[in-house]
């Protein structure tokens, strides 16, 4: 089954003002969408970031890839290698740490890789998890994951979620998710309000939703005293607590005191960065990610470390759709040791998903394994092609937070810690 045809679609769709501790979501979010033809005519799909610099080495890629079989994924990794050359992708889509040369290769080969799987699964007639070592699970259980948010982008009229900027807010956004989806977990991005607010929030999720794990992620907005001090105040409370602060050096400070596990997607987001996290136990808890960690089956092998040296495994995402979300739910229905509920901010974007309706959903705060062959989603057309214009249309080429912020307060600064 040789790849015959490899068609990159740039899309945007309409995203909330959820703030971070790099800014604020612009208007639209971008992904590009990866469909791999074979001289069969077997099609199959991968979903990615859309920012340009990534945009163009997936672009750069794609001659070096025509001609291979599907199954061939180790010359495909080669190959992407090579085209590539030793380039380092600079991350501007949000806060998932520092970007290597092997880091990027993983980034661009990841869409390729999911691609050829959903066609291997549709050759033969199985699922994806099929593929990955089957799954363990019929159900993945996601978190319902909060943000602090203004009531709409400035100028606009107010979002359907409203504002979000203190502990009634985040209540009430948690109440509005777990309503809807059911999650048995929550998340709250933090790194937005200083810590003493933030806090207060999480002791406020904690009293309205008894026995509900919580994670608060600031994404290195403290320092490594904050860090503790946070910790202390909700030893018993949170479940672990993400990226308080910058670098593994700063993460082992914070763990060999912190009463709970650290987890992150900042600090270690490629394989080059295990060794040391391992010798210092920076990280308790890893957040994989198939768009970064080289795909499902790289991913499975990240696994398969933390497996090794005893370190717990979630999962974490960007602003996506139904493409990823079906990538993600086969990869942590096939993961034994992928042991908590998984971030998503599908519930954020889904009413403008590039998939079919029907074969993803939420029940109970899970989405259920798709059964049918390869990744079981299937494109919406016209969607795609409406997506695609808002692309053309928007006038946003690389995600921004941070220069966003800067037009609503013009002297908003990235400062990581800040506090
Ligand atoms: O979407 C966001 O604003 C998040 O902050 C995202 O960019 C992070 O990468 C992510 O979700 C995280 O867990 O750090
Ligand atoms: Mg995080």
């Amino acid at each position: 089954m040789k790849i015959t045809d490899i068609t990159l679609t740039p899309i945007a769709f309409p995203d909330p003002p959820l703030l971070n501790s790099a800014g604020v979501h612009e208007p639209w979010a971008l992904r590009t969408i990866v469909e791999v033809r074979t001289d069969d005519g077997l099609l199959g799909l991968g979903e990615t970031y859309g920012d340009l610099g990534h945009l163009d080495r997936l672009r750069a890629v794609v001659p070096g890839l025509l001609g291979l079989d599907v199954y061939a994924l180790n010359a495909m990794h080669r190959s992407v290698a090579d085209a590539l050359g030793g380039a380092v992708g600079a991350d501007r889509h949000g806060l998932t740490g520092d970007v290597t040369p092997a880091g990027t290769v993983d980034r661009v080969y990841s869409p390729f890789e999911v691609a050829c799987l959903d066609i291997q699964g549709r050759a033969a007639g199985v699922p994806v998890s099929d593929l990955l070592g089957g799954a363990v699970r019929d159900r993945v259980p996601y978190s319902a994951y909060l943000f602090y948010k203004w009531a709409g982008h400035p100028g606009a009229e107010p979002d359907e979620w409203g504002a979000a900027l203190d502990a009634d807010g985040i209540v009430a956004q948690a109440r509005t998710l777990i309503d809807r989806h059911g999650f048995g977990s929550i998340k709250l991005k933090g790194g937005v309000f200083p810590p003493e607010q933030e806090i207060e929030a999480v002791h406020a999720l904690r009293a309205a939703f008894p026995g509900v794990p919580l994670r608060l992620d600031p994404n290195a907005a403290w320092t490594t005293e904050t860090s503790l001090r946070v910790a202390d105040e909700l030893a018993g409370v949170l479940e672990y607590l993400e990226d308080p602060t910058p670098t593994i050096a700063g993460m082992a400070e914070v763990a060999a005191r912190s009463p709970m596990p650290l987890a992150t997607n900042m600090c270690v987001v490629a394989f080059e960065h295990l060794p040391e996290s391992v010798a210092r136990d920076a990280v308790q808890v890893l957040l994989s990610d198939h768009h970064y960690w080289g795909g499902l089956s790289r991913s499975r092998n990240l696994a398969a470390i933390c497996d090794t040296f005893g370190i717990g495994l979630s999962m974490h995402s960007n602003s996506h759709l139904g493409i990823s979300l079906a990538g993600m739910t086969h990869l942590a229905a096939a993961t034994p040791n992928l042991n908590y509920a998984c971030d998503t901010h599908y519930p954020w974007n889904a009413a403008d998903d590039v998939v079919l309706s029907g074969a993803l959903s939420f029940v109970d705060g899970a989405v259920p394994v798709p059964t049918g062959p390869g990744l079981g989603v299937e494109l919406d057309r016209d969607a795609l092609a409406r997506l695609a214009e808002n692309y053309r249309t928007c006038g946003i080429t690389t995600r921004d937070d941070t220069g966003y912020m800067r037009r609503v307060e013009p002297g908003f600064e990235k400062r990581l810690p800040r506090w």
